[in-house]
């Protein structure tokens, strides 16, 4: 279900980079600086999605704070590329577990970035105006706003772009750290970093009451960085995605043929198994011959991880295949169940997000293999995840294939009576009056030394509990 008198409890989650980061380089007053930043941003975001403010404009304020404190890579205290210039990238996206409504602040467009942006204070506000300025009305009717249906823009001609829509300019001085410039010296000469400073992008995802997601990410890219080079930050599907779709119950019968059906055996599901009774197994082992035979991999067992690999697998949201006397299927694709919506940002080796399409492949393993964020989040960017996975021999020796994912989940599937409180992806926390409060997931995993993250995370009595971490386990 999803309907407009759902009500969602707010949430966020920030991350404040991830990368090579080690406890002997982390002396306690560092540590404490990082840590107080990011509790007065998740407190002061957190305080304005329970006013009432959407996940855009929170995650934004957010976002907006991280880049005016020079702790942080981005904005103010963004790295130097190679040449001793200071590039910033930054991205937006929304997308909302209600149903579509192309008139919600900033779904017609649903993401927007900016690419190599100087002397904007706040590049991300830069890439919110992108988003809600669209050149057009949700029926296509031109809208004299200056903007357009772009998702991306770059360098000069977006500067301009934030002069006419008014937004803050400053000095390169006021970009400049001297600890910044001091890492692009080190770095340029080969010497090694004294301290762990943030590496990485900032970003923040939130979920607001009306069950809108949103995400937003900026950087200064990677120390030393070549001039002109864009990373995953300003690239959806790399370095940060947003998306909702329907989940379906098996009721209603579609014909597939023969081509068709090869795909559509991926996702041979047990459940709604109806009319197929007791030839379902059957057709099962069927199904697991033949798109081996198609794919060239081995039956997956239960016992296999979750991998982002053409490999079949059993579980699928809602579809069923039926064996027709004549050889072909019939896949039964079922009634709206309920929905489920994602986003999540990336931070890390921004070239090996790019090329595995990191954020669209967290986003891919949720909605085809219907996996919870979490499984897929940790598929990807946890510890012998693909991102590891794709730098092969390289992996510790260059940084390559090194980050993390924060993100939120939130579904609006209602537990089945007696099944207690919590069904496998967005929690329901609350049975209220005035109907269920669903509460959104909270996601993070990383594959490296470590990943500068806070979020709210129910407490025993499901009250709001603040947490900020850097390593896997408390900083002592
Ligand atoms: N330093 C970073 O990893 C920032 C960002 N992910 C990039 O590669 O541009």
């Amino acid at each position: 279900m999803s309907d407009s008198t759902a009500k969602f409890k707010p949430n966020l989650v920030i991350h404040g980079g991830a990368g090579v980061l080690q406890r002997d380089k982390l002396p306690p007053p560092l540590y404490e600086k990082h840590r107080a930043s990011l509790q007065s941003y998740l407190r002061s975001t957190h305080a304005l999605l329970k006013d009432g403010a959407s996940a855009l404009d929170a995650a934004v304020h957010a976002v907006s704070l991280l880049e005016d404190d020079e702790l942080f890579n981005c904005g103010r205290g963004s790295v130097f590329t190679s040449a001793g210039t200071i590039e910033m990238e930054a991205s937006v996206m929304v997308t909302s577990v209600q149903d579509p409504d192309d008139s919600r602040p900033g779904e017609l467009k649903k993401a927007a970035a900016v690419i190599n942006v100087r002397n904007v204070r706040h590049p991300i506000q830069l890439a919110r105006e992108s988003l809600l300025r669209t050149g057009c009305t949700p029926d296509g009717q031109p809208r004299a706003d200056g903007g357009s249906m772009h998702p991306q823009l770059a360098g000069p001609h977006v500067e301009s772009l934030a002069r006419d829509w008014d937004l803050e300019f400053m000095p390169d001085e006021w970009f400049w750290t001297q600890r910044r410039w001091d890492e692009h010296r080190r770095g340029l000469e080969g010497k090694d970093e004294p301290f762990s400073l943030s590496q990485g992008t900032v970003g923040c995802v939130c979920l607001d009451q009306w069950g809108n997601l949103a995400v937003a990410t900026s950087t200064g890219g990677k120390t030393n960085k070549m001039p002109g080079r864009v990373g995953d930050t300003p690239t959806p599907g790399a370095g940060f995605w947003a998306e909702a779709w329907d989940v379906f119950s098996p009721e209603e019968v579609v014909l597939c043929d023969e081509a068709c059906s090869a795909t559509a055996q991926a996702g041979v599901s047990t459940s709604g198994v109806g009319c197929l009774g007791s030839c379902l197994s059957q057709l099962k082992r069927q199904c697991r011959k033949r798109v081996a035979s198609i794919t060239g991999a081995r039956p997956r067992t239960r016992d296999d991880p979750p991998a982002y690999s053409p490999r079949p697998t059993e579980v699928s949201a809602g579809s069923v295949l039926k064996l027709l006397s004549d050889g072909q299927t019939q896949s039964s694709f079922a009634r709206r169940s309920h929905r489920r919506a994602i986003a999540l940002s990336g931070t890390g080796d921004g070239d090996a997000f790019l090329r595995i399409a990191a954020a669209h492949s967290v986003a891919s393993l949720c909605r085809l293999q219907n996996l919870p964020l979490a499984r897929s989040v940790q598929s990807v960017a946890g510890l012998h995840g693909a991102l590891q996975r794709s730098a092969g021999a390289r992996w510790g020796i260059t940084g390559e294939g090194e980050g993390g994912f924060i993100g939120i989940e939130i579904s609006t599937a209602v537990p089945a009576a007696g099944s207690g409180s919590s069904s496998s992806v967005g929690r329901v926390e609350l049975e209220t009056e005035k109907g269920p409060l669903y509460c959104g997931q909270v996601v993070l995993d990383f594959n490296c030394g470590g990943m500068w993250r806070a979020w709210i995370e129910p407490g025993p009595n499901g009250e709001d509990v603040e947490r900020i971490m850097v390593f896997r386990e408390e900083y002592k």
